[in-house]
């Protein structure tokens, strides 16, 4: 995060002089992460969070919940020479008490997942974050946890910012809800359930649901702590949740690396015709990131999963791809820029939601691809990319790390880009300007990278 302050308002991005070739190693999950932290401080004994990630996202849910009572150790990690290797978070519950500010930046796992956690607190909450959180969809949540038992000033949109009055305990039962826009409603009622006086029974009605991978990682880290769930994969009914009330248990969590953002180092063995490995790829794992093993190995590399981790190697030519990325839509932006080096093109679908993601996904990636020369256009619910030859030039991410990214995968192949605010990565991967010099020039020392 230090380096991040140094780092200038536009980033030239690194031209690859070659094949890259290296071996990196991607900080924790935000997803995972955020879930931890919520979990263990709903625990009814301490836990560990080991190998954390430390980003903007996550250090804004680690303070939230401090505010709200809950304590949590961090331990230093100087001496590892991975990031977040010897880092481990201790996490205290303790009686949830208000009032207090909660701030979720432009965090959706923070804005979603924390009010039904405010409903058990003892007093008020008071929810606020980046003008751009007054916008991304929150009305699923709001009326949920009226309908749950809770009472909640907002200003009538069913947005930030709001007030959730907490009163110690919350009913639950059964609620439906619309969940459309996004997978985090889900999440966030059944990662409190167990709390709730009834537990809770979750009905998702309407259009399709997105990022189901999510909700199988909320179910799969409620179980582990000991929550009983059950689920419409499990026999249940389709769209239905159903979370038993009951204590859940501290429990012992390393975190697995973030394999949305091992994306754009993957992107870059693929569109250098290079070969990278990513260390500790989990075998088994709910993460959508995983999904790019078969996704990028359509799009023209191959993959292979050993004790070393997943190594990604391109295989030269880069193949357009026609794909449903509606499970896995955070990796929309990283496709798309992959996509517009291929040389055939490629309709990326199902991602209509992205519209309300950090930024407007779809007309941000079809703006700023189109003003380096190539020829996006936005479908109803995605982007239909045609390669063009592109050109050098600046690339707005609008506070989106994900566009950040992107951006820096294009300029590996493409003279002159510059990226407009690289820093903003620092929402789920502080450290993303070194770990991306670093990967080109593995040889080079630290001090030299960022
Ligand atoms: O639950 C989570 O950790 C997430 C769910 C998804 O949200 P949406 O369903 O809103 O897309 C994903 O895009 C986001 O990055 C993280
Ligand atoms: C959509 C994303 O984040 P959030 O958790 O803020 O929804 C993302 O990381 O791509």
């Amino acid at each position: 995060m230090t380096e991040s302050t140094a780092l200038p308002a536009l980033w030239p991005a690194p031209v690859a002089s070659g094949a890259v070739d290296a071996t990196v190693t991607v900080p924790g999950s935000k997803s995972v992460t955020n879930r931890g932290l919520v979990l263990a401080s709903l625990a009814a004994e301490p836990g560990w969070l080991r190998r954390p990630l430390r980003s903007r996202d996550t250090l804004l849910m680690a303070e939230a919940l401090r505010t709200l009572g809950v304590g949590i150790e961090e331990t230093a990690s100087s001496s590892s020479a991975e990031p977040g290797g010897g880092e481990a978070w201790r996490i205290i519950p303790a009686g949830l008490r208000g009032p207090a500010t909660v701030d979720v930046g432009n965090a959706g796992t923070v804005m979603r997942f924390l009010p039904p956690v405010a409903a058990l607190a003892d007093g008020p909450v008071r929810f606020d974050g980046d003008p751009r959180s007054y916008e991304r969809p929150l009305g699923g949540v709001i009326e949920a946890l009226r309908a749950l038992g809770a009472r909640i000033d907002d200003d009538g949109r069913g947005a930030l910012p709001m007030t959730v009055h907490g009163t110690g305990t919350l009913d639950g039962g059964p609620v439906a809800i619309d969940a459309s826009s996004s997978s985090q409603f889900v999440s966030a009622l059944l990662l409190s359930a167990p709390r709730f006086n009834q537990g809770v029974e979750v009905r998702h009605t309407g259009a399709a649901l997105p990022s189901m991978p999510h909700i199988r990682m909320t179910v799969d880290m409620l179980r582990a702590a000991g929550a009983q769930v059950d689920t419409p994969e499990a026999g249940g009914e389709p769209n239905v949740w159903r979370v038993t009330p009951g204590a859940l248990l501290g429990r012992d969590l390393v975190v697995e690396p973030d394999l949305s953002n091992a994306q754009p180092f993957l992107a870059a063995a693929l569109v250098t015709g290079g070969r990278v490995t990513v260390p500790d790829w989990p075998t088994h794992t709910t993460q959508p990131g995983d999904a790019l093993r078969e996704i990028f190995t359509a799009m023209g590399g191959s993959c292979e999963l050993t004790e070393a981790g997943l190594t990604f190697t391109g295989g030269g030519a880069i193949h357009g791809i026609d794909v449903d990325l509606g499970e896995v839509g955070e990796l929309t932006p990283g496709i798309a820029a992959v996509a517009a080096l291929a040389d055939s093109p490629s309709t990326l679908r199902g991602v209509a939601h992205l519209r309300l993601h950090e930024t407007d996904r779809l007309a941000a990636l079809t703006k700023e691809l189109n003003n380096l020369g190539g020829d996006v256009t936005e479908t109803a619910d995605g982007l239909h990319i045609r390669p063009r030859p592109l050109h050098g030039g600046v690339f707005h991410t609008y506070e989106d790390h994900r566009l950040a990214t992107a951006a820096a995968l294009i300029g590996l192949v493409v003279e002159g880009v510059e990226v407009e605010n690289v820093a903003t990565t620092a929402k789920t991967l502080p450290d993303f300007p070194a770990l991306w010099n670093a990967m080109l020039d593995p040889a080079a020392p630290a001090a030299r990278r960022g």
